[in-house]
């Protein structure tokens, strides 16, 4: 059970992430001992102020390098999958142990995109961390590289460690990087990069995010991005903070409730910057899956009455009558982008297979049945599972 709230402080749920440099030496790959137990000791004393506490843990890959004493990480998918399956459970192990010094019990999870692809999964994947957050102990969670295959990977625990915050409704998520903050330049190599302190729009910040990250780590400050557009976009507030300052998230969490826009004047308070989370439009948990949880399969190109239908303030579903075109093969209640005028606006789950929408693609929905054989609904994707936002052409891209 959690622990009562000491202080007249609210409980936070906190998400940490911490990369592969925070975790193992880049060059030798052996893990940084002191500063894992700085992050144990912090959690720790979290979890006794009555918050929630869930690690997001990079360095299952180089934990495997230093045990079969590899140099690198290899660039053949396969070879970094048996390595993470070595790695991963040596990182749990010395996670465990080190929690267990101080009585914290922990839990391994290890997610891949399809795992949360299918709704009820997901919805599961949220409830576990609950119950486990119920329980009181620190759930541990990494991508399962052993299963991941390319076309379904996060990659990097940046967006991992997002649409776990999203997904659990976190109040806070900790990037912990090599750097104290996120710059205007890169400051290893411009001494005029300013700190950005705090950040209302991450679509906004104009920051070096070249910065490729670490030698053995695949995120980066342009994955940070990422992972703050995602979370702030789905109500939680994410900061950048230096990984080997753990403690700095005691004394962001004792500050929460001053206004962040009052925090520069607080003494003492370290370097980090603060994306605030975005209160208005908080994407609803369901649109929050589709948009991330959910690779999509094909796209579906819609005529202006259905982009009209579709993004009024009263919204419809999506008729077959408005799909002008469809691309790629996909079955039904797999996740499609929609595209009007070659933009990306949306994405949604269908309700008939690629084959099917051929066939019913601008018909009525009454013509359904004497088409195809049978109607499942007159809808190609319901309002319901369908959500707007605007892609720009980038993810036609992909
Ligand atoms: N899941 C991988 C980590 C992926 C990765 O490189 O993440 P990061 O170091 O956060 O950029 C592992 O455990 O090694």
């Amino acid at each position: 059970m959690a622990p009562k709230v000491k202080q007249s402080q609210k409980a936070y749920t906190v998400v940490i992430k911490l990369g592969t440099s925070s975790i193992c030496d880049e060059r030798t790959h052996e893990p940084l001992i002191s500063n894992l137990s700085l992050i144990v000791e912090t959690v720790v004393k979290l979890r006794k102020l009555g918050h929630n506490v869930v690690l997001v843990s990079s360095g299952g890959i180089a934990m495997g390098l230093r045990r079969l004493d590899l140099p690198k990480r290899p660039s053949k998918l396969s070879a970094v999958q048996a390595i993470a399956a070595v790695g991963q459970g040596r990182l749990i192990s010395l996670w465990d142990n080190l929690f267990s010094q101080l009585r914290q019990p922990i839990a391994q999870i290890l997610i891949t995109r399809n795992d949360i692809a299918e709704r009820t999964q997901y919805v599961n994947a949220a409830n576990t961390i609950s119950e486990l957050l119920h329980l009181g102990v620190v759930p541990i969670v990494n991508e399962n590289d052993t299963l991941s295959v390319q076309e379904i990977r996060f990659g990097d625990n940046d967006t991992l460690s997002a649409i776990t915050a999203g997904m659990i409704n976190a109040d806070y998520l900790f990037l912990l990087t090599d750097v104290e903050c996120m710059y205007t330049a890169n400051p290893r190599s411009n001494p005029d990069a300013k700190p950005i302190r705090v950040v209302h729009d991450s679509s906004s910040v104009i920051a070096d995010v070249s910065s490729p990250g670490s030698n053995v780590g695949t995120g980066g400050m342009k994955t940070k991005l990422i992972a703050a557009e995602l979370g702030t976009s789905s109500g939680v507030n994410v900061v950048i903070s230096h990984g080997s300052k753990p403690s700095n998230i005691l004394e962001i969490i004792r500050h929460a409730s001053t206004s962040v826009d009052d925090l520069e004047k607080v003494e003492g308070l370290p370097l980090y910057t603060h994306f605030v989370a975005k209160k208005q439009n908080r994407m609803r948990d369901r649109h929050f899956w589709l948009l991330h949880g959910l690779k999509p399969q094909g796209s579906l190109e819609i005529d202006g009455g259905a982009h009209e239908a579709i993004t009024r303030t009263n919204r419809a579903g999506l008729l077959p009558v408005g799909v002008t075109k469809v691309n790629g093969h996909f079955a039904a209640h797999q996740a499609v982008n929609i595209v009007f005028n070659g933009v990306v606006i949306g994405r949604a789950l269908v309700n008939y297979s690629s084959t099917e929408i051929e066939l019913i693609k601008r018909k009525r929905s009454n013509e359904i049945g004497s088409i195809l054989g049978f109607t499942e609904t007159e809808y190609v994707a319901y309002r319901d599972y369908l959500v707007i936002k605007d892609f720009g052409t980038q993810e036609l891209a992909k």
